[in-house]
């Protein structure tokens, strides 16, 4: 299989509970909810979403045409650093194009894999931490994994029947609606889910208040 990747950085996890860690970021193209294009957002299934993944035009991207390729090019960009490699497999929506011949080019060159997902499709087997994040209006077939991660609020998710689910951990991420004043009211929501139910934790999209990718 070809791999088609937007973009691939070096960076800190920003959000969830491994939120703080050095981490490569593989972006692959595409998803299943939303085409990218800015023309089609309102009638997508997914309209809020913060990232351009159309095409492989990004940063280290490109067409990887095999796993191997890619998974020493992810490795490249961790460079000498001597601790455990940790990368961060996203998208677009990265089950679309996850395999297990990557999954295990990955893990050969050394790196623990975390995924972020919209559970659209079952996970691939040997994923090391598994974020499934669900979008209203779709339906969730993963619905186990490490942490959930609601972006909140979304009209059309019931945030207590998520608890049907197998999570280790629940968090809420505020929506990220672009301006500071849009923003106010999906802060104060996501706090009042919280304080309303203490199964819930906050996740802040902490790159983007420190201006990192
Ligand atoms: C761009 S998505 C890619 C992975 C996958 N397609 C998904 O939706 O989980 C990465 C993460 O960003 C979250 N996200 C996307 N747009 C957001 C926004 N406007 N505000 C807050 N989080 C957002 C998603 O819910 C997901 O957890
Ligand atoms: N730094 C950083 N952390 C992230 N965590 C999840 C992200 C994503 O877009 O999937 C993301 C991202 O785009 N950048
Ligand atoms: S499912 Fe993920 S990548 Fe796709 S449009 Fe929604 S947030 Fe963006
Ligand atoms: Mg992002």
């Amino acid at each position: 299989m070809t791999y088609a990747v937007k973009e691939m950085f070096l960076t800190l996890q920003g959000e969830g509970l491994q939120a703080g860690r050095r981490a490569v970021f593989l972006r692959f193209a595409g998803c299943n909810l939303w085409s990218g294009r800015e023309a089609d957002r309102a009638g997508a299934i997914c309209r809020f979403c913060d990232t351009d993944f159309v095409g492989t035009d990004g940063e280290n991207g490109g067409k990887f045409a095999t796993p191997e390729a890619l998974a020493a090019a992810a490795g490249l960009l961790w460079g000498e650093e001597p601790g455990d490699r940790f990368l961060v497999v996203t998208g677009g929506e990265p089950m679309l194009q996850l395999d297990p011949p990557l999954v295990e080019a990955l893990h050969k060159v050394g790196f623990e894999i975390a995924v972020e997902s919209n559970g659209t499709l079952p996970a691939t087997p040997g994923i090391d931490w598994l974020c499934i994040s669900p979008k209203a209006g779709s339906e969730v077939v993963q619905r186990s994994g490490d942490e959930l991660k609601l972006v909140w609020p979304q009209q059309g998710i019931d945030p207590e029947a998520l608890f049907d689910w197998d999570f280790r951990a629940y968090l809420v991420q505020p929506m990220d609606r672009g301006s500071e004043a849009a923003n106010r009211a999906t802060h104060e929501a996501a706090i009042a889910l919280v304080m309303s139910d203490c199964r819930w934790r906050l996740s802040l999209q902490t790159h983007k208040l420190l201006g990192l990718k």
